[in-house]
């Protein structure tokens, strides 16, 4: 096992879809995987690895913000050699046109963090998807008719910010708000693997609209679908 993660090496396949909840990974599992077996409970943060469509497919909680996720995902990839990884999660609308319940595909994170700043020595890296993964992932959503936009994301430190720091992202044209994207794309990239961050627009900033849990729990399955389906696809590209 690595320090967070209780698997054996081999538990664990080379696509893994991340939501920050671990209660949605065991729905993922439950809802879409053949023959899934948990692999981790360490603190509760629910693995699983089943098949979908016959291709060996994970699902990880990764808890919320930049410091969990990256825990997650660095032990993913250097203890467990998982290839492609794909967050599954929630976010904000920053923009009138992007509505309740639609598709966020992130092409890049930008971040209120100061984790690349320290990483950097103080130089801005563009966190940014793998071209691979949101290719086949911006495919398969039209193929299912979902409703989907592909664009930059913010990845916020603060869940409750008063700062007013969100206005200038929305100001640039970000597309939505999260909370971990840009550690996800971070990490992917220092080790020459593949990330992609798919969303759904749980509420908006700009109408305060929300989702009910309910609503929200049947509208990511589009989103786990896309996700799944692009797990397929990266196998049979092999
Ligand atoms: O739904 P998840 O994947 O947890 O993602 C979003 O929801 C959490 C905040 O409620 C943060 O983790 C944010 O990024
Ligand atoms: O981080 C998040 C997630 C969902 N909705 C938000 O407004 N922020």
């Amino acid at each position: 096992m690595s320090t967070h993660i209780g698997a054996n090496k081999g538990d664990i396949a080379k696509t893994i879809l991340l939501p920050g909840d671990p209660l949605r990974a065991k729905f993922i599992a439950e809802t879409f995987l053949e023959n899934p077996k948990q692999y981790n409970n360490v603190r509760g943060m629910l693995g699983y690895t089943g098949t979908y469509k016959g291709v060996e497919v994970s699902v990880q909680g990764t808890g919320m913000g930049i410091p969990s996720i990256s825990i997650y995902v660095h032990e993913l990839i250097h203890e467990y050699g998982v290839k492609n990884l794909m967050r599954v999660g929630s976010c904000g609308s920053m923009q009138e046109h992007v509505k309740i319940r639609d598709v966020i595909l992130a092409s890049s994170a930008s971040t209120t963090s100061s984790i690349n700043k320290n990483r950097f020595r103080g130089m801005d890296f563009a966190p940014t998807a793998s071209f691979e993964l949101l290719h086949t992932a911006y495919t398969k959503a039209k193929e299912l008719g979902v409703n989907v936009h592909v664009g930059n994301v913010l990845s916020s430190d603060i869940f409750y910010d008063t700062t007013g720091a969100a206005k200038l992202f929305m100001d640039a044209g970000t597309l939505g708000v999260e909370m971990e994207a840009a550690a996800l794309y971070t990490e992917a990239a220092l080790a020459g693997v593949n990330a992609l961050t798919l969303l759904t627009v749980s509420d908006s900033l700009i109408t305060g609209e929300e989702t009910t849990a309910l609503e929200r729990q049947e509208t990511f399955k589009e989103m786990m679908k896309i996700a799944l389906e692009t797990a397929v696809a990266m196998a049979e590209a092999e």
